[in-house]
């Protein structure tokens, strides 16, 4: 059972519950978290090209079972990883023993974590976890409080539009069965533009963006110019 969340967090119970559930399958590169493990040298390598992870302060917001913040930690990053699902937390901290990684893991809001520790990091990364949170934009209000002036964030959601629903529910959840029904709420997504007016709104301006798209019959995933259904954006604190 999770611990109880605050009523102030700016999280809803059921989206961290459905991630404790099942959080004992994060590390199986074949379970329903199988579309993490894919896109996770993609968006490690485009972070890592983009700042250059070796010796960077990190905080990975949402960090789950532990993908992207080993990942960055393995590249010489010194990551803190953060997740309100104590389940997930465990598996995270239970992989380092098995691959040696080092990263620390809290369990901690993201608004907490910006209010006790403002411009500690070098940069933030927030992927595939806005889409699961009731307010974006408090939790980017928090990543620009994170990161330092000068600093990097990192964050990646789907889109809103009817491909997106296509593929992201339709396809993965009811014909692929890629993820579990339910895993996404559409009215959750968010248009690149949304997406950028409210980084805009908490101080932190457009560096780049890219697509991640997922091809059904290759069943592989590439970066490029189709921000249609997934995409990354690259944000930047003013100095
Ligand atoms: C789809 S997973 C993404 C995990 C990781 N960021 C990745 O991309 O590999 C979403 C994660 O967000 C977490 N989460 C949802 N709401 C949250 C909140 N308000 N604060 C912190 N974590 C939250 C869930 O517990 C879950 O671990």
């Amino acid at each position: 059972m999770n611990a109880p969340l605050q009523q102030s967090t700016n999280a809803d119970p059921a989206e961290v519950q459905k991630f404790s559930d099942l959080a004992h399958r994060w590390w199986d590169p074949n379970s329903e978290f199988k579309p993490l493990h894919d896109i996770n040298p993609l968006r490690t390598g485009w972070i890592d090209q983009a700042i250059g992870l070796n010796g960077k302060k990190i905080i990975d917001i949402g960090c789950g079972g532990g993908l992207l913040s080993e990942a960055m930690a393995t590249e010489g990053a010194n990551v803190t990883g953060i997740d309100l699902s104590d389940k997930a937390l465990g598996v995270a901290k239970l992989h380092l023993l098995e691959s040696g990684a080092k990263v620390d893991y809290r369990h901690i809001a993201a608004e907490t974590m910006a209010a006790e520790h403002p411009g500690a990091f070098d940069a933030v990364t927030c992927l595939e976890m806005l889409e699961h949170v009731p307010d974006p934009q408090q939790t980017i209000d928090a990543c620009a409080q994170l990161v330092k002036h000068g600093g990097d964030v990192f964050l990646s959601t789907l889109n809103r539009n009817p491909k997106a629903y296509l593929f992201a529910i339709i396809g993965a959840e009811y014909i692929l069965n890629m993820l579990p029904k339910g895993t996404h709420d559409y009215a959750k997504f968010i248009k690149p533009a949304e997406l950028v007016r409210m980084a805009r709104h908490a101080g932190l301006d457009l560096v780049s963006m890219v697509g991640m798209s997922y091809n059904p019959l290759t069943k592989v995933y590439s970066l490029g110019n189709d921000t249609s259904v997934n995409y990354l954006v690259h944000l930047r604190r003013s100095v």
